[in-house]
C-alpha cells in the first residue's frame, strides 16, 4: 500500500498552489507554516517547480491535521502506525495531504519531525511512488535523520524524470 491514494500521474502545471486548513494543537501555528514552506522549498529547490501559498479552500494541496475517521476512506489510527497521508495529483481531494493529529508532531529530532513528513507526502501529492532505497525521502518507513539533507539522489532525479 504506498498511500498515494490515487493512480494521477502529475500536475499540467509548474505553479502548484496549497494551503493549510485545520491546524494541530501540539505546535504553534507559524511553526507550521515555516516547517511546511521548508518541505515544499526542498522541492522547488532541485525542481522548476513553485509552490505559492493561496488562502482558500480550492488550493491544489490542501493541508489539514485530523484524527480517526476524517471523511475519505483511509482514516488514521492513533498514535504511531500511520503518521500521514496524500492524494496524487488531480481536481478536488487530488493532492490533498492529511496528517494524523495523534502523533507528537515536532520540530526537532523527538517524536515525529513535521517538515520530514510533509517532504514525503508533497512527493506523493506531486505524483511520486514510494522507493525501496532506505535513503530516499520517499521511503515508506519515516526515518528521523533527514532534516537536513531532505532528499536523496534519486528523489531528485525522480522529481525532475516528472516535471
Ligand atoms: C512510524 N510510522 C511509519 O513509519 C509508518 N509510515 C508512514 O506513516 C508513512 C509516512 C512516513 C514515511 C512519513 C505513510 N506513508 O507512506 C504516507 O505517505 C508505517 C511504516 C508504520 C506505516
Ligand atoms: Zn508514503
Ligand atoms: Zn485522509
Amino acid at each position: 500500500h504506498d498511500y498515494s491514494l490515487t493512480q494521477s500521474t502529475r500536475w499540467n502545471k509548474n505553479q502548484i498552489t496549497y494551503n493549510i486548513g485545520r491546524y494541530t494543537s501540539r505546535l504553534p501555528r507559524s511553526t507550521v507554516d515555516s516547517l511546511i514552506e521548508s518541505a515544499f522549498n526542498a522541492w522547488s529547490a532541485v525542481s522548476g517547480l513553485k509552490f505559492v501559498r493561496a488562502h482558500r479552500n480550492n488550493a491544489d494541496i490542501m493541508m489539514e491535521f485530523v484524527t480517526y475517521a476524517h471523511g475519505d476512506l483511509y482514516p488514521f489510527d492513533g498514535q504511531r502506525g500511520t503518521l500521514a497521508h496524500a492524494f496524487g495529483p488531480g481536481p478536488g481531494i487530488g493532492g490533498d495531504t492529511h496528517f494524523d493529529d495523534n502523533e507528537q508532531w515536532t520540530a526537532g529530532p523527538k517524536g515525529f519531525n513535521l517538515q520530514v513528513v510533509a517532504a514525503h507526502e508533497i512527493g506523493h501529492a506531486l505524483g511520486l511512488r514510494h522507493s525501496r532505497n532506505p535513503d530516499s525521502l520517499m521511503y515508506p518507513n519515516y526515518r528521523a535523520s533527514r532534516p537536513g539533507n531532505l532528499l536523496s539522489l534519486e528523489d531528485i532525479a525522480n522529481i525532475n524524470a516528472l516535471y
